[in-house]
């Protein structure tokens, strides 16, 4: 065990809610909750993969399954985006069906699996009955709201439902066919409708504990020995799980359902081997961080490498419970820790512990790891597809009315800012890809009132990350000098006030080249062996 374990909560009273719960003792081994990945369980040989994972683990701890909606290829054509797609394709102008083929792909893959990863017959025509049903729940829903050519954010949440709804489905029967006794847990219901509606349209910590101990008030009452396997989705969130939550929620459900049941750690399974230096997809001298302290881990994750929900990190490290990233397609591999909790002997041991033992590859050679120093920084990141929105004040107002009136017309348009930086009469800020063209434009005609606005589209935000940063001098410097070398031009540069990121924008076609750049200069430190001046302050890794 890594860290102290939170304190378990009180006992299940209201666990009826999912009928189907079976009535056990809590038994001695430990909780594990264990999230899987759209890609993860994206078709039949994966999802018996997991089972396989989960078998193991079983054997000395209580596994909890959490599953997102199967992607069998790359998580933008899996099923949540089809789901959404459909949303939009059942609004006029399209013709009427047109989002037909979507649900029909959605179809295939899931028999597919169905019948690919359920062997015992009894048990697939038991699941395929209750696939076709699903199916036909979702196809009579997009068709009403085809024909009140509406959809409400409401509505797109109970589309997507659909995919961890099918996806735990079908994962609880190819583990009931392996002789793994499991129970799908519907999570639809699990937060009271009332509590859904209300809250303004927001979630605060009150919303999160309320949730919490509902999962782990459901959970408690399963029997041991049973997996329960939770759908990803989680109810009538308030103001709409994609808009508060946003895309990737699956990891705060097990975040939740690990925090309200005291689990001894949350492990959250993908298909890379943890968190690296920088997306191993693109960085090809990439290294496993076999530690990330949670600081660390939630820039990565605002700033581009989508490893773990940006919310997840808050709620689990809160409740002192250690999070593990572990690929699926490598179960031996040791996976990224990230550590909860103060400094202490216990924390500074576990720590130790992640660096002692080699960290091996998939194909069994070493893999290579990184552990930052005053030296080198932790991680690199990109945020793609990024917009610049610059004002220029006309100077009719003061500066503290300019700024405020700027954000409150961003607040009006639903515009969030992920970057800014400014001076008493000009604003830049940088846009994420998820600004919608309608809510930009509304923005731009009620900003124009305040001076000159221009737009600047294509862009990239490239973060340097480390938390050893703050005591290092000279490394934005190195990192600066590196984009001048390569001659990447910067349109706006930011350092939050926490001091372990330093970002800039850049345009998007040098992303992939700044990337790396600054991940061989600034991380690996390579041809900078002289290293940086140092600040001599003490501190811990
Ligand atoms: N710093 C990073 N470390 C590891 N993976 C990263 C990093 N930045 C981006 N990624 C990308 O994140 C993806 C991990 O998500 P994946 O397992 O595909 O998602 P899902 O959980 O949705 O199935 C990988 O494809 C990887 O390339
Ligand atoms: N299926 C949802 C939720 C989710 O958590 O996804 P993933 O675990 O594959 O990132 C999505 O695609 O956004």
């Amino acid at each position: 065990m890594l860290a102290a374990r939170s304190s378990a909560a009180a006992a299940a009273s209201d666990a009826a809610t999912n009928g189907a719960l079976v009535n056990g003792t809590a038994g001695p081994n430990p909780w594990v909750i264990m999230k899987f990945g759209g890609t993860s369980v994206g078709t039949a040989e994966r999802m018996s993969q997991v089972a396989e994972i989960i078998k193991d683990t079983a054997a000395s701890r209580r596994p909890v399954a959490v599953l997102s909606a199967m992607s069998s290829y790359k998580k933008s054509e899996g099923t949540t985006s089809r789901l959404l797609d459909s949303t939009t394709l059942l609004l006029p102008p399209n013709p009427p069906r047109s989002w037909s083929h979507l649900v029909e792909a959605i179809e295939r893959d899931h028999l597919a699996a169905v019948r690919g990863g359920v062997s015992e017959p009894e048990e697939r025509e038991k699941c395929e009955e209750m696939v076709k049903a699903e199916l036909a729940r979702l196809r009579g829903f997009l068709e009403a709201a085809e024909t009140i050519g509406e959809i409400t954010p409401r509505s797109r949440d109970i589309v997507i439902s659909a995919g961890e709804k099918l996806s735990a489905l079908i994962f609880t029967s190819v583990l009931r066919s392996r002789g793994v006794p499991a129970l799908y847990v519907n999570l639809e219901r699990v937060v009271d409708k009332q509590f859904g509606d209300g809250n303004g349209g927001g979630v605060d910590q009150g919303f999160y504990d309320y949730v919490a101990k509902r999962l782990g008030d459901l959970v408690r009452v399963v029997e041991e020995g049973c997996v329960p396997v939770l759908t990803g989705y989680l109810g009538p969130v308030p103001g709409s799980i994609l808009t508060t939550i946003g895309r990737g929620y699956t990891d705060l459900t097990a975040a939740l359902c690990a925090v309200g049941i005291g689990a001894e750690e949350l492990q959250i399974w993908k298909e890379v081997d943890g968190i690296f230096t920088a997306d191993p997809r693109k960085v090809p001298l990439a290294r496993l961080l076999p530690y990330i302290s949670p600081e660390e881990a939630a820039e990565l994750t605002y700033y581009g490498s989508e490893v773990i929900h940006p919310f997840t990190m808050e709620q689990v490290i809160r409740a002192s419970i250690p999070i593990r990233i572990k690929n699926t397609f490598h179960p031996a591999g040791r996976g990224t820790v990230v550590l909860p909790g103060p400094d202490s002997e216990a924390r500074a041991a576990a720590l130790e512990e992640c660096f002692s033992a080699p960290h091996v590859g998939p194909d069994g050679s070493p893999l290579p790891t990184h552990r930052p120093s005053r030296r080198h920084a932790t991680a690199v990141t990109i945020k793609d597809n990024v917009t610049v929105l610059n004002v220029h004040s006309n100077r009719k107002s003061v500066s503290h009315g300019f700024f405020a009136h700027i954000f409150r017309t961003l607040d009006r348009h639903g515009i969030v800012v992920d970057l800014i930086s400014t001076s008493e009469v000009h604003v830049s800020m940088a846009l994420g890809p998820n600004v919608k063209e309608a809510n930009l434009k509304g923005a731009l005609s009620d900003l124009k009132r305040l001076g000159t606005v221009d737009v600047i589209a294509d862009m990239a935000i490239l973060s340097l990350v480390g938390r050893l940063m703050r005591h290092m001098v000279g490394i934005a410097g190195r990192m600066f000098s590196v984009l001048a070398q390569h001659n990447v031009n910067i349109e706006m540069i930011s350092q939050g006030a926490s001091e372990i990121n330093i970002s800039c924008v850049i345009e998007q076609n040098r992303a992939a080249e700044a990337l790396k750049a600054v991940h061989d200069a600034c991380v690996l430190a390579i041809g900078y062996e002289d290293g940086l001046d140092e600040v001599d302050v003490e501190t811990t890794v």
